[in-house]
């Protein structure tokens, strides 16, 4: 417990510190990893040789930043028991500043406008999100990185910062890509239920197809760089108090030079953006009316240790001086209720302000 309590006091003096920094723990990991930058200076992404922590944004034009291997002091701790490391009732006072009524009736009238231009057939699938800020008082980040890695333990756990760019955290249900050996994973999610005692529950055809345009994207994408493609049943899976369904995709990368291409190729996902890719997202640039910044895009390591592990920036928050934004959103289809795609965004916000 000690060495525990000494480690984060360690992570709070690098917060002081002001340097780029992150601490994260892999799904269903014991290990928690703190990565910290030596100087403030900015590191993109280009050739995806790089080897270090990566943080990219959801719109392609804008920097992929990393915190290269080489500027950086890395240190880990292994928690057995994560119920050990939070035991705080209450952390921040919070309040939501964003006019609910107001964002209800502009993402209801976009959701109606996403589904005529789907029914239009330009496109199959987008993914429309909304932003909620929340103005808190007390708020230890700490504390939230805690819970989550309580609450959260299939999750990828984050919590990042460069005095640049800001602070995001959150607790990510899915991966981009896993390669090793040139091995490869990756997974289709999609559809999204509450969890209530069983994950034995039954799936509407919407949802079922919503999340099959998924596994079709990506094998589709793959096909040129991955040989020996396995593809699991779709399955559901538990991510907190959310159920989704899953298929596990695997194969063999060609060659380690096609990284970068196949990072490419599958980000921006239809479990995120929509299909077809290039209509979907010029869709959403258009018509949201905020900037994702960092939200569904993605993050990790990137050939550390001979390895990458990429996932998907879901679940997320930015965590500004007084306020924190939420970042949510759902997939839209044909078939989709404008009135329960907003509730079913109200349903994931109330779950991520749990760990605030
Ligand atoms: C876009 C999000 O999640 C994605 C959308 C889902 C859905 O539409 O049901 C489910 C899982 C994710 O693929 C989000 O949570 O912000």
């Amino acid at each position: 417990m000690q060495e525990i309590t000494l480690f984060f006091e360690k992570i709070e003096g690098i917060i002081n510190s002001n340097l780029p920094f992150v601490v994260y723990r892999k799904p269903n990991e014991n290990l928690v990893t703190v990565i910290v930058q030596n100087t403030t200076k900015m590191y993109t992404v280009n050739s995806f040789m790089e080897r270090g922590f990566v943080f990219a944004p959801f719109n392609k034009k804008e920097a992929s930043i990393i915190f290269p291997a080489n500027k950086t002091t890395t240190f880990s701790i292994t928690i057995k028991d994560f119920n050990e490391v939070s035991n705080v009732e209450q952390n921040a006072k919070t309040k939501i500043i964003s006019d609910l009524e107001k964002e209800k009736e502009q993402h209801i009238l976009l959701t109606q406008k996403t589904i005529e231009f789907i029914e239009q057939k330009a496109a199959e699938k987008i993914v429309i999100s909304r932003k909620e800020t929340i103005k808190y008082s007390q708020l230890k980040v700490l504390e939230s990185f805690k819970r989550m890695l309580k609450n959260y333990q299939n999750a990828m756990v984050y919590l990042w910062f460069h005095p640049n760019i800001g602070c995001w955290m959150g607790a990510s249900p899915e991966r981009l890509i896993h390669i090793q050996n040139n091995q490869f994973k990756t997974m289709a999610l999609a559809a999204t239920q509450a969890y209530v005692d069983t994950t034995n529950v039954t799936w509407k055809q919407k949802e079922q197809q919503e999340q099959q345009f998924v596994t079709n994207y990506i094998l589709n994408t793959i096909e040129k760089t991955i040989d020996t493609i396995k593809v699991s049943k779709p399955y559901t899976i538990k991510a907190g108090s959310l159920l989704h369904i899953r298929t596990d995709i695997t194969g063999k990368l060609t060659s380690e030079k096609m990284l970068g291409e196949l990072v490419n190729a599958l980000h921006p996902t239809p479990a995120v953006c929509g299909v077809p890719k290039q209509i979907a997202t010029n869709f959403i640039v258009e018509n949201e009316n905020y900037h994702r910044k960092f939200y569904t895009g993605y993050l990790g390591e990137l050939n550390v240790h001979k390895e990458t592990n990429l996932y998907v920036n879901l679940r997320c928050m930015e965590v500004e001086s007084e306020t924190i934004a939420l970042y949510i959103g759902g997939g839209i289809t044909k078939d989709s209720v404008a009135e329960k795609e907003w509730n079913e965004t109200v349903f994931k916000g109330e779950i991520m302000k749990t760990i605030i």
